[in-house]
């Protein structure tokens, strides 16, 4: 019989002919089986319960039962404590049938969703973009064994593709009907989620498409917007992923707006289709970025550690220690605008990245005219300043609205707005969904090899930030000129993915997509503890 107060509730029941209660206290939720703890989990681990005449199923994510026990148990204070990111990668599928009395347990029901989902509705409808080959077979393999399981054990409705290669994902991004889904989820690596973005971004519906919520499931080698979204720590926890999908809520995640000239974009491997025109007429091609952009050691070892796919993230590692020791210089310009909110101090830096953590802006008008570029297209002139960016330089003396050229040789340049490309690398420590900067990281190419070699012990930390010859900034628009366009094995990567080795130009687009998050943090932003703060840049 079910018992209610403000705080708890109880169902009693049987399983298997013994008897059972279930309670629900506060954000707590428990099973007893003949007077003995079975059940006791976080609420919000609840996944769905169900009830046909008098079966009730109760499913959730809970940790495995340990041998010689039937007990499934996460206390408060393991929850509450330093080891509950140990306990969400233990996390797996778990279903109680239990037999009760039909009236009562109708309320209990109620109650149980209602806690499991404070914030958000049960029962969503998803469609599941799968590539089946991403992690070499990966995607395929989760898919089956944990996305459609977990989905379906939580009531979704659920519609599911699986690619069929380069574009597919694009393609049906541009084409599927919005108002029928609540999410998007890409089961793949963020080259999955850079088509699903371009799709939705060349609609005619764009403004309505973009509210359209993604969640990544992980299934890459790099996963870069997965472990920004969950934390490093998290690994891929499939799980995990699949109970953002459920029950993440929305936040306003800020694009980059790329342009290329037309001409130097390969229509196969590049067949997106959105087109401007610069100030004489020369037409350019037009996309987006969530996470990144790369040239020089980092785009080399991006792209041309692709074969190496099968040794996982480890490939990054390997591969900058590769790269460094062949210590190519980056043979390209570097243009920077800094815009009015632009900056090269790591103090003003770690302000936004704190206040990240802390606000989480969950919606926001999209723009009236999504595509406009403030700072014209990659074709258009610009004007350098006549002073060229200097290092030593504190805010006060940046040019804020002309462009200025980082004049040292460099090693490579990174540009992103999420902290971390892959487990290995929190490339952008201080960067932030919202505030309508792009980070930049860029190396010195004079840097000792020692020191270069030495970033890869720190990269996951994001301490590299402090490394002499490392210069991080914050700009509003940036411009990448590669001085030889025909160079061989040079490559440009945007969101990890090989792009024409052409000039392009970024600035931070009014246009943004909507991402889920589980927590009211958008992302586990670091607890980086300066050497010395407010210094430039550079040291
Ligand atoms: N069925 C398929 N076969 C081969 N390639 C595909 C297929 N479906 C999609 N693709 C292509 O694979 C590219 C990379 O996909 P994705 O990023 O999802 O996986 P990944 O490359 O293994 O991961 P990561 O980028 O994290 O290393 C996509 O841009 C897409 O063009």
């Amino acid at each position: 019989m079910a018992s209610a107060n403000a705080a708890a509730m109880a169902l009693h029941g049987a399983y298997r002919g013994k008897p059972a209660v279930l309670t629900i206290d506060g954000s707590e939720f428990c099973a007893h089986l003949k007077d003995q703890l079975w059940v006791q989990l976080p609420v919000k681990l609840v996944l769905d319960a169900t009830l046909h005449g008098n079966a009730l199923t109760v499913s959730m994510l809970a940790p495995p039962s340990r041998r010689m026990s039937y007990q499934r148990i996460i206390s408060r204070e393991q929850w509450g404590g330093r080891h509950k990111q140990k306990i969400m990668q233990t996390l797996r599928l778990f279903s109680m049938n239990l037999e009760v009395a039909a009236p009562d347990a109708e309320a209990f029901v109620d109650a149980l969703l209602k806690a499991a989902y404070p914030r958000t509705t049960p029962h969503r409808r998803v469609i599941v973009l799968c590539n089946p080959q991403s992690g070499q077979g990966h995607g395929k393999h989760m898919l089956d064994i944990v996305v459609k399981p977990v989905l379906k054990r939580a009531g979704c409705a659920m519609t599911v593709i699986e690619t069929d290669g380069p574009a597919h994902a694009y393609r049906v991004s541009q084409t599927l009907k919005v108002t029928d889904y609540d999410v998007l989820a890409c089961v793949g690596g963020d080259g999955t989620v850079h088509e699903v973005v371009n799709g939705l971004a060349s609609r005619s519906d764009v403004e309505q498409a973009m509210q359209l919520p993604l969640a990544p499931i992980p299934c890459g080698s790099g996963n870069g917007l997965y472990i920004s979204l969950h934390g490093a720590e998290n690994g891929f926890v499939h799980y995990l992923a699949c109970l953002n999908v459920i029950k993440g809520t929305p936040h306003v995640h800020e694009l980059m707006t790329i342009t290329q000239d037309v001409h130097d974009m390969d229509a196969n491997a590049w067949p997106y289709t959105l087109r401007g025109q610069a100030a004489d007429g020369r037409e350019y091609a037009q996309y987006y970025s969530f996470m990144s952009q790369a040239i020089g050691i980092m785009a080399d070892l991006d792209i041309g550690t692709e074969p190496w796919r099968f040794i996982g993230d480890l490939r990054f590692i390997l591969g900058f220690l590769v790269y460094a020791i062949r210590n190519r210089p980056c043979h390209a310009d570097v243009d920077v605008l800094f815009g009015e909110r632009g900056t090269v101090s790591l103090h003003e830096m770690r302000r936004g990245s704190d206040a990240a953590s802390r606000s989480k802006e969950e919606q926001r008008p999209m723009p009236v005219s999504p595509h406009s570029l403030r700072y014209g297209s990659v074709l258009d002139p610009i004007t350098l300043a006549t002073t060229p960016y200097d290092p030593a330089m504190p805010d006060a003396e940046l040019l804020r609205n002309e462009w200025m050229r980082l004049p040292m040789p460099l090693s490579f340049v990174y540009t992103g707005k999420v902290p971390y490309v892959a487990r290995s690398l929190m490339a952008f420590p201080y960067t932030h969904p919202h505030d309508g900067l792009i980070d930049v990281v860029a190396q010195d190419q004079r840097v000792t090899l020692f020191n270069k070699i030495a970033a890869t012990s720190h990269g996951e930390s994001g301490r590299h930030i402090y490394d002499q010859g490392v210069h991080y900034m914050k700009v509003q628009a940036l411009r990448i000129t590669p001085r030889n366009k025909l160079a061989r094995h040079r490559y440009i990567s945007i969101d990890g993915e090989k792009a024409p080795y052409a000039p392009f130009q970024a600035e931070l687009s009014e246009l943004y997509m909507t991402l889920l998050s589980l927590d009211d943090e958008e992302w586990h932003a670091p607890s980086l503890r300066p050497p010395m703060l407010d210094v430039p840049a550079a040291h």
